[in-house]
């Protein structure tokens, strides 16, 4: 795995975390505008006029008091960010940007990726716009949300649907970008987690650069956590915060490699010589068992995440902890997430369904401050959000119940009525 590494002594990175804010009233000025290169000093690795932007990461973070309540914390003390603001709907937009912008840097003629969806809409959409390099996506066949697969599609991406799941797209394209020296970008890409970075500036940007208590993210690639743990290392480091928050990243039950290997074998980063027999093992195992993960989070419906040993360092720097969820508990939380005012894909709500757990434990106190990230927008799959309030007490959808989704306490589904003045009011006045 690379990393990318500053020389420090060599960036003028301003001396009040407030410049950056001041950027923001700069709203013509391309650059400046985006929510990720407003902070280039802490990602310095482009020129300005290298910089391809479409304004990703005009995001923002709002206190929800009714999923607090859900999670069992006091009012004002949960926060979603809400990443399905950016341009293709996920916070994939914050890593692509920097990506797309590496990619041209280096003369790429092709970039590709393997998705669960969300990547390859965002690195179709940078393609289009910069037209200076064309794009192939690799998705697993019928793994990918149609919100999703509609968006590679309709920017352009060639889109090559493989039979397999998105571990064994992930495997392919990086056989096949090695072969055909094309540009690779999923989060193996160290410069995707540079632009992803950004998500935490803005969080404490928007906390007015007061630390909260705890992060927590949904696990797939483990990119986000990756990057989450690198953007407070350095802070730290730069002297621009005086204390890290906690990090807790939450599996999928059906995709939860991170939870057996950290919290079941007790895997550590252990200053970078971490255990790797053990992972090793255990991986090797998990192929002879041909173990494939299972959940209606497709976004993290992933075994083999790529970015492991660096989810490691940020749980060390960040003292964190992993936590796996249900596909039902992801389910109730999604619902509850959209009731609340923000809508999110299912593997978003699996943030809030572990708050809701790490409270339940007590890791998590209901006077802490704690910030859910929601990683992808609620029409990014329909199809989970449809089947949910459809349900009721005698019929369950049966994509549901084959994940364990046997019922859905917040369902909220259409009333069916004759075209009847009088049947529609008397339904109306039911409410
Ligand atoms: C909506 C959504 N949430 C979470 C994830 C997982 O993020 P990471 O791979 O950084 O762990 C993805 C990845 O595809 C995603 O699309």
């Amino acid at each position: 795995m690379l990393d990318v590494s500053y020389n420090w002594d060599q960036v003028q990175v301003p001396q009040s975390l407030r410049d950056f804010e001041k950027r923001w009233s700069n709203r013509n000025h391309p650059i400046d505008f985006s929510g990720v290169w407003r902070f280039r000093e802490l990602l310095p690795f482009a020129q300005d006029d290298q910089i391809i932007t479409i304004g990703e990461g005009q995001t923002m973070l709002k206190a929800s008091n009714p999923v607090a309540q859900y999670a069992g914390l006091n009012d004002d003390c949960l926060y979603l960010q809400y990443e399905g603001l950016n341009p293709s709907g996920s916070f994939k937009d914050n890593g692509m940007t920097a990506a797309s912008t590496h990619a041209v840097m280096v003369g790429a003629k092709v970039a590709a990726c393997a998705s669960t969806g969300n990547t390859s809409a965002s690195l179709a959409v940078y393609a289009s716009v910069a037209q200076k390099f064309k794009v192939v996506v690799f998705v697993g066949s019928g793994k990918i949300a149609f919100g999703k697969l509609s968006q590679a599609l309709d920017y352009g991406a060639k889109t090559v649907q493989i039979q397999g799941d998105f571990d064994d797209a992930l495997a392919r394209v990086r056989e096949v970008c090695n072969q055909e020296g094309i540009y690779l970008c999923n989060s193996v890409n160290p410069f995707r987690l540079e632009g992803q970075k950004s998500i935490m500036f803005r969080v404490l940007e928007s906390l007015n650069w007061e630390v909260p208590d705890w992060i927590v993210v949904p696990g797939g690639n483990l990119g986000n956590s990756s990057a989450f743990g690198k953007a407070f290392m350095e802070l730290k480091e730069l002297g621009l915060i005086d204390r890290i928050p906690r990090l807790a990243i939450i599996n999928a039950q059906g995709a939860n490699t991170l939870y057996q290997l950290y919290e079941q074998e007790g895997i550590r980063w252990n200053g970078g010589n971490y255990d790797r027999a053990a992972s090793t093992d255990f991986f090797t195992q998990m192929d002879q068992e041909n173990r494939r993960a299972s959940t209606l989070a497709s976004a993290i419906e992933i075994n083999r995440p790529v970015n492991f040993s660096k989810s490691l360092r940020a749980l060390d720097v960040c003292n964190g902890v992993v936590r796996e969820v249900t596909d039902q508990q992801i389910l109730d939380a999604k619902a509850q997430v959209g009731a609340g005012g923000l809508g999110c894909e299912p593997a978003s709500a699996a943030s809030v369904a572990g708050a809701k757990l790490l409270k339940s434990e007590g890791v998590i106190a209901s006077s802490d401050r704690v910030v859910c990230i929601l990683t992808g927008h609620q029409l990014k799959d329909p199809n989970a959000t449809v089947a949910y309030h459809s349900a009721t007490d005698e019929h369950m959808d049966e994509k549901l119940t084959s994940h364990g989704v046997n019922k859905a306490p917040f369902s909220n589904g259409p009333i069916v009525v004759e075209n009847d003045l009088d049947k529609i009011i008397k339904v109306i006045r039911s409410f």
